[in-house]
C-alpha cells in the first residue's frame, strides 16, 4: 500500500486525484509554484511543497526538482495527471531509477507509445485498422509523392512525436508536397526534437472516438466504453460525451477489442486511451494517449468506475477486481470545459480575479473545479475553470440537464465561454447527433 503520493500537476485533476488518496486513505502531497501558492489544490493537500517559479518549465515540468520533493516528502509514488510530465518518458524513467513509482505506463511503453510510426505498426500487427499510409518515416518527397499517388489526395503529412494536432499538415496535391514535407519536418524538429514524418490518407470531416481502457500488471486488460470529442477548436476539445451518439453495441465491441489487441501489443499497464477516427462506418487507430485523459470523468458516470483509483490499484500490483463482461454502460453523460477564454477575442485566455463563483448542483451534475472566489486564473497556464458534467438515463436528459446547470453556473471577474455552450446544447444538429471534427466550422454556434 502506497502511505504517500506526490500529485505533480496543478488544479483540477490535482484535487481529483487527492480526492481518490483520500478515498483509499493514502496520504497526497502537492507541488505548487508561486503563481498557484493560494490555489485551492495546494490547500486541499495534506502537504503541499513550493516548486518554483510561475513558469511551467522553471515548475511544473521541472522533473528533477519534482523527484527531489517526492523524496523529501516520503512520497512512494508520483501521479502526473494529463499534459506536463504526463506523457513523458524521461520524466518516468527517472522516477523508476529513483524507486518512485510512476503512477502509468512503464517508461519504455511511453516512450515506444510516443512514436505515431511505432504505434500504428502495433496497431497494423495486431490488426487494427489503420489509416492507409506509409508504414515507416518520409524523407524524400519523391517517394512521398508515389505513396501519395497511390492512396490519393489528400494526404496528410503527420509529425511521428506530434501531438494534439501540431505538427500536422494537409496536402492537396502534388505541386505542394515539397514545402510542405520539409516545413513539417522542420517544425517536428524544433517542436519536438524529432523530425521524422509519415503520410496518410486525409480522412474528410471524421469523428473523433476514443476507447478507454485499464490494464493490470498481469495482463488482465478491459475497454471501458468509449468517448465522442468531435467538438474541438483547433485541437483543444471543448465539449465531450459518452457514450458516441452513434455507439452500438457491436461498433463498441469491435473498437473495444480493438483498442485491448493494441494494449495488449505494446505490453500496456494502467489506465490508456487509444484514439480513433470514424467515417461511413469504418474506424481508423490514431494513437495511444498514455495518460488519464481531461475527460475521463464522463467514463466514471457511465460506467461507475474509478479510474484514478483503478490507476493507483493497478500501480500498487492489485490485479483488476472485474471483468470485460462486469463493464457495463449505463445512461448518458455529457461534459462542458469552462474555460476563461474570450470568444470575441478569438477565445484567447482571459485571465484575471473571479469575484463571484456558484458552480451549478443538484441531480446528475458533477463540477471538478480548481478555483474559488478571489482566485485568478494565471497566464501561465491553461484558462480551465472547471470540467462540468451532465448524466442522464437518455442524451436527451442529459442535454436537458445540462442546459439546466450551465444555466445556473455563475462566474463574474472573467470572461467565460459558457455561452458557447449553451448555444451548443441548443445547436439543432448537435441535438441530433450530427458531429464531427468540422462541427465548430460547419456551425456557426451564435453564442446564447
Ligand atoms: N488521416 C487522418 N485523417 C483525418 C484526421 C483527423 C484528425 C482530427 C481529429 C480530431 C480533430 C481534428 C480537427 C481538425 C483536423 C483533424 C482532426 C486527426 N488528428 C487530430 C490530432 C490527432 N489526434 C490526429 N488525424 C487525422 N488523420
Ligand atoms: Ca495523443
Amino acid at each position: 500500500m502506497f502511505q504517500k503520493i506526490l500529485v505533480a500537476n496543478r488544479g483540477e485533476i490535482a484535487i481529483r486525484v487527492m480526492r481518490a488518496c483520500r478515498e483509499l486513505d493514502i496520504k497526497s502531497g502537492a507541488i505548487y509554484s508561486e503563481a498557484d501558492n493560494k490555489a485551492l489544490f495546494a490547500m486541499y493537500a495534506d502537504e503541499a511543497s513550493p516548486v518554483g517559479p510561475a513558469p511551467a518549465g522553471q515548475s511544473y515540468l521541472n522533473a528533477e526538482k519534482i523527484i527531489q520533493i517526492a523524496k523529501q516528502t516520503g512520497c512512494d509514488a508520483i501521479h502526473p495527471g494529463y499534459g506536463f510530465l504526463s506523457e513523458n518518458a524521461k520524466f518516468a524513467k527517472r522516477c523508476e531509477e529513483e524507486g518512485i513509482v510512476f503512477i502509468g505506463p512503464s517508461s519504455k511503453v511511453i516512450e515506444k507509445l510516443g512514436s505515431k510510426i511505432e504505434s500504428r505498426k502495433i496497431a497494423k500487427k495486431a490488426g487494427i485498422p489503420t489509416v492507409p499510409g506509409t508504414e515507416d518515416a518520409v524523407t524524400d518527397v519523391k517517394e512521398a509523392i508515389a505513396i501519395a499517388k497511390e492512396i490519393g489526395y489528400p494526404v496528410l503529412i503527420k509529425a511521428s512525436a506530434g501531438g494534439g494536432g501540431i505538427g500536422m499538415r494537409v496536402v492537396n496535391n502534388e505541386g505542394e508536397f515539397k514545402d510542405a514535407l520539409e516545413t513539417t519536418m522542420k517544425l517536428a524538429g524544433s517542436a519536438f526534437g524529432d523530425s521524422a514524418v509519415f503520410i496518410e490518407k486525409y480522412i474528410l470531416n471524421p469523428r473523433h472516438i476514443e476507447i478507454q481502457i485499464l490494464a493490470d500488471k498481469y495482463g488482465h486488460i478491459v475497454y471501458l466504453g468509449d468517448r465522442e470529442c468531435s467538438i474541438q477548436r483547433r485541437h483543444q476539445k471543448l465539449i465531450e460525451e459518452a457514450p458516441s451518439p452513434i455507439m452500438t453495441p457491436e461498433l463498441r465491441k469491435r473498437m473495444g477489442e480493438a483498442a485491448v489487441a493494441a494494449a495488449k501489443a505494446a505490453g500496456y499497464e494502467n489506465a490508456g486511451t487509444v484514439e480513433f477516427i470514424y467515417s461511413n462506418g469504418n474506424f481508423y487507430f490514431l494513437e495511444v494517449n498514455t495518460r488519464l485523459q481531461v475527460e475521463h470523468g464522463i467514463t466514471e458516470l457511465v460506467t461507475g468506475i474509478d479510474l484514478v483509483k483503478q490507476q493507483i490499484l493497478i500501480a500498487q500490483g492489485k490485479p483488476l477486481d472485474f471483468k470485460q463482461e462486469d463493464v457495463q454502460i449505463r445512461g448518458h453523460a455529457i461534459e462542458c470545459r469552462l474555460n476563461a477564454e474570450d470568444p470575441l477575442n478569438d477565445f484567447a485566455p482571459s485571465p484575471g480575479k473571479i469575484r463571484r463563483y456558484r458552480s451549478s448542483g443538484g441531480p446528475g451534475i458533477r463540477v471538478d473545479s480548481g478555483v474559488h472566489v478571489g482566485y485568478t486564473i494565471s497566464p501561465y497556464y491553461d484558462s480551465m475553470i472547471s470540467k462540468l458534467c451532465a448524466y442522464g438515463q437518455t442524451r436527451e436528459e442529459a442535454i436537458a440537464r445540462m442546459k439546466r446547470a450551465l444555466y445556473e453556473y455563475v462566474v463574474t471577474g472573467v470572461t467565460t465561454n459558457i455561452p458557447f455552450h449553451k448555444a451548443v446544447m441548443e445547436n439543432p444538429e448537435f441535438v441530433k447527433g450530427n458531429l464531427s471534427t468540422k462541427f465548430i466550422d460547419n456551425n456557426n454556434i451564435v453564442e446564447a
